[in-house]
């Protein structure tokens, strides 16, 4: 009998600690491209899901805007500015207070990632794209849940998404699945780890700010990422001859800490449920998209949101995405931090262990329920 090595168990399952198989549906970018026309019945949504594209246009909401840089630095004029703004809102004092219960969801701009490799990552996505059919069905989607094609799909009555997701461990490199990696792709893996680098370095700062606004120590955050896993999902959206009637991504909430967002810088799709309302994420060029997961709406006792969000289609033009998904390790306890717990507000959430969260997670995302 063979015995695998611990390593090359961490392997298979890539670090996501168990396996889950989901049904195979066909490429869009595929059925697109024989019949441009024809919507096949089982990507109509129900109608209360369908996004209503005209009444979206006349939405002026704009995503708060932060200076990565300024956050580095701590610097104090900017955190006075974001002081007075919270306190004109009437919230706590903090700006972030603001910002994440506001919209949870935000762009980042100033973050150091360099302009030429953001373009070398989208290049080397559109390539991943491109390839034939046969070529991306060598890498589908396994039960490791890494590869190419739609996850969450459990039955052939489910609705589907107008989009074909490639979804892989991009960090650490013992989780890398590599035969589910398009390595045909000329420096695709070279790409993928310059960029990782990158996001975990802005995903640091982000955590060690948001560590010192829920009163804890600086890196308290980062200690629930001994190991900084990085999932990372490409997203290609097709366009569509009725955008009205389907969706690139059904409404969900991500399930790790936080995720940095790369989309398109001249197609919207992107949308955030705000009030209510779902709220166009018009792309801010050279800015991140970043926003909260479920793990960072349970640390904090829910004061900071798990923002639910969508993507949209279009007639005119296909749009790609890459949504980086910052994981705390398995083991790390989800539930509200003891800073977050007081007299007056007492834990929601129950403790758990994120790989048997992330369990129900898989299972809540195909029935489209959110953390509460
Ligand atoms: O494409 C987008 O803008 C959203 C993608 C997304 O929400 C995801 O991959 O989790
Ligand atoms: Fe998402």
């Amino acid at each position: 009998m063979e015995v695998k090595s611990e390593k090359s168990k961490q392997k298979e399952n890539g670090g996501l600690g168990f396996r889950k198989r989901f049904i195979a549906v066909p490429s869009v970018q595929e059925m697109v491209r024989s019949d441009h026309q024809t919507v096949p019945e089982r990507y109509i949504q129900e109608y209360e899901k369908r996004p209503l594209t005209d009444a979206l246009s006349s939405t002026s909401y704009e995503i708060p805007v932060i200076d990565f840089s300024l956050l580095a630095k701590r610097d104090e004029n900017e955190q006075k500015k974001l002081d007075s703004a919270c306190k004109e809102w009437g919230f706590f004092q903090v700006i972030y207070i603001y910002i994440y219960i506001y919209m949870s969801c935000m762009h980042i701009i100033n973050h150091g990632v360099g302009e030429e490799l953001i373009e070398r990552m989208r290049d080397r996505e559109a390539a991943c794209f491109d390839l034939p059919l046969e070529v991306k069905n060598k890498y589908a989607l396994g039960d490791a849940m890494q590869g190419y094609g739609q996850a969450f799909v459990e039955s052939e009555e489910q609705k589907l998404d107008w989009g074909d997701p490639f979804f892989l461990m991009a960090y650490p490199p013992q989780y890398r699945n590599f035969h589910n990696w398009p390595l045909i792709v000329p420096s695709f893996k070279e790409i993928v780890e310059e960029y990782s680098a990158e996001i975990i370095r802005v995903s640091e700062e982000i955590l060690a700010n948001l560590s010192l606004l829920m009163k804890m120590k600086e890196d308290s955050l980062k200690e629930m990422h001994k190991v900084m896993r990085l999932g990372m999902r490409m997203n290609y959206y097709p366009l569509c001859s009725k955008p009205e009637l389907v969706l690139g991504v059904s409404p969900h909430s991500d399930g790790g800490s936080i995720t940095i967002l790369l989309q398109d810088d001249d197609v919207t799709g992107l949308q955030v449920l705000h009030q209510g309302q779902w709220v166009p994420v018009k792309p801010l060029p050279g800015a991140f998209v970043v926003n909260l997961g479920d793990a960072m709406q349970m640390w904090s006792n829910g004061v900071y949101k798990s923002v639910e969000h969508r993507a949209i289609t279009n007639t005119r033009k296909a749009r790609m995405s890459i949504a980086m998904f910052v994981m705390p390790d398995n083991d790390a306890e989800m539930g509200p931090v003891d800073t977050m717990v007081c007299d007056n507000c007492p834990a929601r959430y129950q403790r758990v262990k994120y790989k048997n969260f992330m369990r129900s997670y898989l299972d809540r995302t195909v029935t489209g329920e959110q953390i509460k």
